[in-house]
């Protein structure tokens, strides 16, 4: 093989971003190749089959404790090892993890040039989310191909002193990813297969034949666990009592920071409502994705929900005191609520009496692309790589 492109991930969130340009750069007949980093394997295999890709490296990681620092470092070393055998044309990371750093580090001592697919995302906050913020503000230091999101990505990019010629403003391939799944989706139930989980076979019925509307929800961040948490859990009942013709499914993480507090506030109810609230393992992202496609609004704090449901006409309210999507909000398509449980509890109670401000949500346009975000990627490295 011709020296590749070399795709480093590690997370859920990445891999299923990063599909997109694999997907396309392997249908232009492109050299490429994929490293995957080793954090949270078990999550990886379903979305490494569902997108077809099959990684020809993997750093394995083997952690004594949990620190940041300690990652980083395996992962600097391991992700060196790969680099040095596959000598790759080109290194591309995706977003603000561990490994999104480390990659670039790696590939930077190396003299590769690296491509940063979702730059210029911020939130002005070192601590919020970290250490993400500062993963994203570095990987910009390191990266020769900033491939921004949005116009104010863009902006962000050169405020910060990065010369425009090496930013592409794209669009997020979370859409190309979203919209192309989500009609594999349909058409793999179509065809009889099994995508959503049997935990999910009451709600699939109630909202077939009791007209439900279904509202999706997650929560993960570490600045929710607590109080936060507790909060949505809690909000999240008073949302059942006061609809009767509402639906509730929450994939729960598996950190008992989160796990616990949600079952203490909720467990209960939801073996009363049958179905009517699901709480559920995370699911994969298949299932993910049909739940939003069913949903009239997304409860979450995770980045990429905002983005999916954003390209899913499904209106997004953010469990977090900021965000690094203001596009978003500003695009009408999601609103930010906190975790304020009165604040949660008033803003869906209006929409869900409101049929007109529903749909304005549904109708705004979606400012993260149009779904061609991997092909405008994939263009800019074919020019510039000269392949
Ligand atoms: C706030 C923040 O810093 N977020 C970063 C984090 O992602 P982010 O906060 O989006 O990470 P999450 O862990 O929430 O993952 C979101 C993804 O997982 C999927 N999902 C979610 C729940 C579930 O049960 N099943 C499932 O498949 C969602 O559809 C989505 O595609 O890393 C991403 C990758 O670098 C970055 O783009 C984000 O900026």
């Amino acid at each position: 093989m011709q020296r590749p492109i070399l795709i480093s991930v590690g997370t859920r969130p990445e891999i299923i971003k990063m599909a997109p340009v694999h997907s396309e750069l392997r249908r232009r007949g492109l050299p490429v190749a994929w490293v995957h980093t080793g954090q949270h394997r078990e999550m990886a295999q379903p979305l490494y089959e569902f997108f077809g890709i099959a990684p020809e490296h993997e750093v394995t990681l083997e952690r004594r404790n949990g620190q940041l620092s300690h990652l980083n470092a395996l992962l600097l070393e391991g992700l060196s090892t790969v680099f040095e055998q596959v000598q790759p044309r080109a290194v591309l990371v995706h977003g603000d993890t561990t490994s999104t750093l480390a990659s670039a580090q790696a590939a930077f001592y190396q003299g590769v040039p690296i491509g940063h697919v979702e730059a210029g995302l911020r939130t002005f906050n070192h601590r919020e989310p970290f250490p993400e913020e500062m993963n994203r503000e570095l990987t910009a230091r390191l990266a020769h191909w900033h491939f921004a999101p949005t116009a104010k990505a863009a902006i962000n990019l050169r405020n910060e002193g990065v010369r425009p010629p090496g930013i592409h403003t794209v669009g997020n391939t979370a859409v190309d990813a979203a919209l192309a799944g989500t009609v594999r989706v349909e058409s793999l139930l179509a065809d009889g297969h099994a995508v959503l989980p049997p935990e999910l076979d009451g709600l699939r019925e109630g909202l077939a034949h009791r007209q439900w509307r279904l509202v999706t929800v997650t929560a993960h961040r570490r600045e929710n666990w607590g109080e936060g948490i507790e909060n949505i859990a809690r909000a999240v009942a008073d949302l059942l009592d006061a609809h009767p013709d509402l639906a509730v499914v929450w994939p729960v993480h598996g950190n008992p920071a989160v796990s616990d507090a949600v079952q203490a506030a909720l467990g209960e109810k939801a073996r009363r409502l049958e179905g009517r609230l699901t709480l559920c393992a995370p699911l994969e992202y298949p299932a993910l994705l049909w739940c939003l496609h069913h949903s009239v609004l997304a409860l979450t704090d995770s980045g990429g929900i905002q983005e999916e449901g954003a390209a899913l006409s499904c209106p997004v309210l953010v469990l977090r005191n900021t965000t690094e999507r203001p596009e978003l909000i500003d695009a009408g398509a999601g609103v930010i609520v906190g975790t304020d449980r009165q604040r949660i509890v008033q803003t869906v109670s209006h929409l869900l009496r409101d049929a007109t401000a529903l749909q304005r949500m549904r109708d705004a346009v979606n400012p993260f692309g149009n779904g061609t975000t991997a092909q405008q990627i994939a263009d800019v490295l074919q020019h510039d790589l000269g392949i």
